[in-house]
């Protein structure tokens, strides 16, 4: 394992401010950021998730993926949400995520510049889903050949899972900032998500940030939930 802490960002995916905003009551503390998402974002707007957001860090989940100057021009518009991390797609490809880059650069002071993460291959794909795509070869291969694109061109960090950790830390080293989602604790119902592991083992695998979303909004107790994963975290 890495000398580095894993950290939880609880997944606020409703359409209800009122909602969201309990979510974030309960569950800040026990994680250091929300994650607000397509979701929310299309039910409410981008006014809606600053309110829900609070004074928590935000992880703007918009997953950006149009042509350079669409991408570049949204990113713009995302100044007064002072999110800490906002998200792209990888298979943008190099210009795209090049102006993204530039995009965040121009938009945000120094200091307050969010982290640039670069979706690489969806926690809810498998092998299967990926070659219905055109891909050959494995997720894990796909994942590090687009986490080189991103990086080189300019992404902080990538969204994988935790099965792809120790790959793209031999590929890019320890700098780039692994966000994983696909995060299921022990006996949870993993749904639609394919590469899943338990906050545990996400940790032992170095990811800096784990996702969680229904573990914890679905749970009887979401306050608890979400204090078991952070134990689990740092146990
Ligand atoms: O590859 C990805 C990218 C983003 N996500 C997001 O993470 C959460 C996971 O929610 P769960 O309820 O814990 O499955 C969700 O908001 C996704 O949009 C992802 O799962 N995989």
């Amino acid at each position: 394992m890495r000398g580095r802490s894993t950290r939880l960002i609880v997944a606020l995916d409703t359409k209800d401010t009122a909602q969201a905003a309990r979510w974030r009551h309960e569950t800040m503390g026990a994680a250091g950021a929300v994650k607000l998402g397509l979701e929310f974002t299309y039910a409410r707007g981008l006014d809606a998730v600053r309110e829900a957001a609070g004074d928590a860090p935000l992880f703007l989940d918009l997953k950006l993926h149009d042509i350079p100057n669409t991408v570049a021009s949204a990113i713009g518009s995302l100044a007064a949400l002072r999110p800490a991390m906002l998200t792209i797609h990888a298979s943008g490809g190099r210009a795209m995520i090049a102006a993204a880059r530039a995009a965040v650069d121009e938009t945000f002071p120094a200091g307050a510049r969010p982290l640039l993460l670069a979706v690489t291959v969806l926690t809810s794909m498998d092998a299967e889903a990926l070659h219905e795509t055109g891909v050959e070869g494995s997720v894990a291969e796909q994942v590090v050949r687009l986490g080189r694109l991103a990086v080189g061109a300019g992404a902080d960090g990538l969204i994988c899972s935790s099965h792809e950790i120790a790959p793209l830390r031999q590929a890019l080293g320890e700098k780039p900032v692994l966000v994983v989602p696909g995060i299921r604790p022990a006996g949870s119902a993993v749904g639609d998500q394919k590469r899943v592991m338990t906050p545990a083992q996400a940790r032992a695998a170095g990811a800096d940030w784990i996702v969680v979303g229904r573990p914890i909004t679905r749970a009887p107790d979401p306050a608890a939930a979400a204090r078991a994963i952070a134990a689990e975290l740092s146990a």
